[in-house]
This record gives C-alpha cells, structure tokens and sequence, in this order.
C-alpha cells in the first residue's frame, strides 16, 4: 500500500490565507502553528483561558488573545491544540456554541475524534494537520526555511474542500516542505500513540535509563555511562534520520556493527517484540485511552509519581553537569523558534 504525499507545488496556501484562523492553545504545537501561520501571511488569533499562563507569552510574540469561545466565534477555522485530556471540556463548553455551517475544526492529534471524546456537528469540517515532531522543533524548522512532515486527514467534508484546505494549512506551518501524508484520523492516532509509548518516547527512555544502569551498576563512571548511552544516542539517530540503519552501519566501526547485529536483537527480543504487540492492541481497543483519561479526571496521581522517579533518575544529574560544559548542546527551547 502505497501513500500519497503532498508537497508545497499540491498545496494553494491562499487558501487559509483567506480565512481567520484560532489556535486554541499556545503550547509546544500551539506557538509554532501560530507564529508560523501569521509568518505565512495568515490571520490568527488565540485561544486562552482568562487565566492562561501562555497568555503573557503570545502576548508578547504580538499575537492578538482571546477566551477560547472569542476565538471561536470569531474565526472560520479552529485549530484545537489544547492538551488531548482538556479538549473534550474546551469543546463543550467553548467551541461547540460557536460552530456554525461552513466552519472548519481542525487538530494536531486524532485522540478525541477517534475515542469518540468530541462528536462535531455534521455541517463542519472535521480535519487534521499533525506534525511528527516535537512542536518547537516544528517552528525552529520553519525559521529555518525547512518543515516536519506532516500527517493530514479528513474526518468530515461538509464543504467539499477540507482537504484542500488542511493542505493550505499544513503549508502555512511548513508541513508540506517536508511532506505531507494522506492518512485517517484512526491511523494516525493509533500510530501516533503507539510510537510515543513503545519507540520515540517510552521505549528510548527505558533504553537509555537502563543501559546507564546497567554500566554504572557495574562500578562504571556515571559521566562515561552518559556519553555512551544518552549523548552519543543523538550521534547515532543522526546517521539513522540522514542515510536510513544502512548509513549509521556504514560509519561505524566493524566491530560495532559486528555488536549491532548479534546482540541488537538479544536486547529486542520476542519478547519485547510481543510487549509491542500488546501496546497497540490497548491503542485500538481504547484501553490506553480510557486509562489516561481517567488517569486526568483523577488528578493524574499516577502520572506525578511517574515524572518525579523519572527526574530523580541519577543520569539527569550527571547529564546536566556535563551539559553545561558543552554550551552548544542546551539550546534553550523558545516560543519564537
Ligand atoms: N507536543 C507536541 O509536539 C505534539 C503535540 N501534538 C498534539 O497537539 C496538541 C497540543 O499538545 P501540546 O502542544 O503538547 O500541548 P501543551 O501542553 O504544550 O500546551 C497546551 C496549551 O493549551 C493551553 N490550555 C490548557 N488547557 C486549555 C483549555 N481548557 N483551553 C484552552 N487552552 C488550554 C495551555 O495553556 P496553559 O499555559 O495555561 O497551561 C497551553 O498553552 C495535542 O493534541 C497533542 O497530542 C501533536 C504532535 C506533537
Ligand atoms: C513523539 C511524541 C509526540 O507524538 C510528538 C512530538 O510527535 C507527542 O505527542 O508529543
Ligand atoms: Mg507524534
Ligand atoms: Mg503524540
């Protein structure tokens, strides 16, 4: 199965030039959508709270800021970039008595459509535009006259262009430089939250925290632990993303991909391998989902506990000693770029 990609020639971004758009949220995805969007000669407003402590921020950026049902009412395009665990509430309180035929709902994630969190009416667009990347990194890129690829969908097609338009859109942050995907809203939630747990996110981590473990278990110095098992990761992915697993075995030595290629999949075994499987079954069945929300409506107990064991991890600390020796290595993240 082959996909269709699209790329800046496929998109007209006078498209969401002639529309207003609202970026509900100014977070990671949020700020990076709306600077962008206005650098590409977009109107935008914001969504926030009264509250918010992004307001101050967008503020600052010379983004105009209203409540979220402001911002709604006010545009024709309305980009929820909102935490996934605060959307169905901003939704139904803010967004859904300021939807009216011929608006067009957009979003960076397909969580709340595809779990059936949020049921938009059937006279809007339902549409998608998710960058498969880190948010600040999305507009760093921009800035730089380069794009994350972008995953684009259509849920609903009340106007008969809403695809044209989340193409419009995802030229406006940059997507389509890079790439632009046709996809469904299910796969790229289901893919999405697979990836993040098992690969990009929760995977790597557990890698790295647990082979620092292992060395410095071993009476290895923490510092070497770090380098080899975080710092020279960055080095190794680097060859990865340039030139495919071919290129990084290409530049190491023999000896490394002698230890790649025997040991690799004695650390990915079938076991891990059926651990994988058995994300993704809890991605499709909505366990995973129903888990987190309820995990949000509970104060997140779980999630607190989680994120201090994980600060207090020992290579946080000599990572952070190290860091600050090599200046060019904390670049601070920004909400311009
Ligand atoms: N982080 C990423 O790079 C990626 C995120 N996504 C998706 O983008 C969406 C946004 O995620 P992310 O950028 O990480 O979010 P963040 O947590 O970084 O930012 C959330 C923003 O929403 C604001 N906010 C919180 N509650 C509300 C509310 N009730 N109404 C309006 N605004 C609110 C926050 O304000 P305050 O400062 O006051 O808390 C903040 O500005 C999610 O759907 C996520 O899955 C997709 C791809 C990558
Ligand atoms: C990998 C995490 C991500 O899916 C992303 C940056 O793409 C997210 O939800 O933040
Ligand atoms: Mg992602
Ligand atoms: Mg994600």
């Amino acid at each position: 199965m082959s996909v269709e990609v699209y790329y800046d020639d496929d998109a007209d971004l006078g498209l969401i030039q002639a529309k207003k758009v609202a970026v509900i949220g100014y977070g990671s995805q949020g700020h990076a959508h709306a600077l962008s969007l206005r650098d590409s000669g977009v109107d935008v407003v914001i969504g926030l709270p009264a509250g918010s402590k992004s307001r101050p921020k967008a503020e600052e950026q010379g983004l105009r800021v209203l409540t979220p049902a402001e911002a709604a009412a006010e545009a024709d395009v309305i980009m929820i970039l909102a935490p996934d665990t605060a959307q169905r509430g901003l939704y139904t309180e803010a967004i859904a008595p300021n939807l009216a035929p011929g608006k067009a709902l957009f979003f960076g994630h397909g969580f709340n459509i595809r779990y059936d969190l949020i049921k938009p009416p059937a006279d809007v667009d339902v549409a998608m535009v998710a960058p498969k990347g880190p948010g600040h990194l999305v507009r760093r890129q921009y800035v730089d006259g380069k794009g994350v690829p972008c995953l684009v969908a259509v849920e609903q097609d009340a106007s008969g262009t809403a695809f044209a338009l989340a193409l419009a859109y995802a030229k406006g942050i940059g997507g389509t430089r890079a790439g632009a995907i046709k996809t469904t809203f299910k796969e790229e939630t289901e893919t999405d939250l697979f990836g993040e747990q098992a690969v990009l996110c929760g995977g790597a981590a557990a890698l790295v925290q647990t082979g620092f473990e292992v060395l410095t278990e071993a009476g290895y110095a923490p510092e070497i632990a770090y380098f080899e098992c975080l710092h020279e990761l960055k080095l190794i992915v680097d060859l990865m993303y340039e030139g495919g697993i071919a290129r990084m075995r290409y530049s190491v030595s023999d000896t490394a991909e002698y230890g790649d290629l025997s040991r690799g999949p004695r650390v990915v075994d079938a076991r891990v391998k059926e651990e994988m499987r058995k994300i993704l079954s809890e991605v499709q069945s909505g366990e995973f989902a129903r888990e987190w929300i309820a995990e949000d409506d509970n104060g997140r107990p779980n999630f607190a506990k989680w994120r201090a064991e994980g600060a207090a991890h020992p290579i946080e600390a000599t990572g952070q000693k190290l860091r600050s020796m090599m200046s060019w290595v904390d670049r601070p993240i920004t909400e311009t770029a």
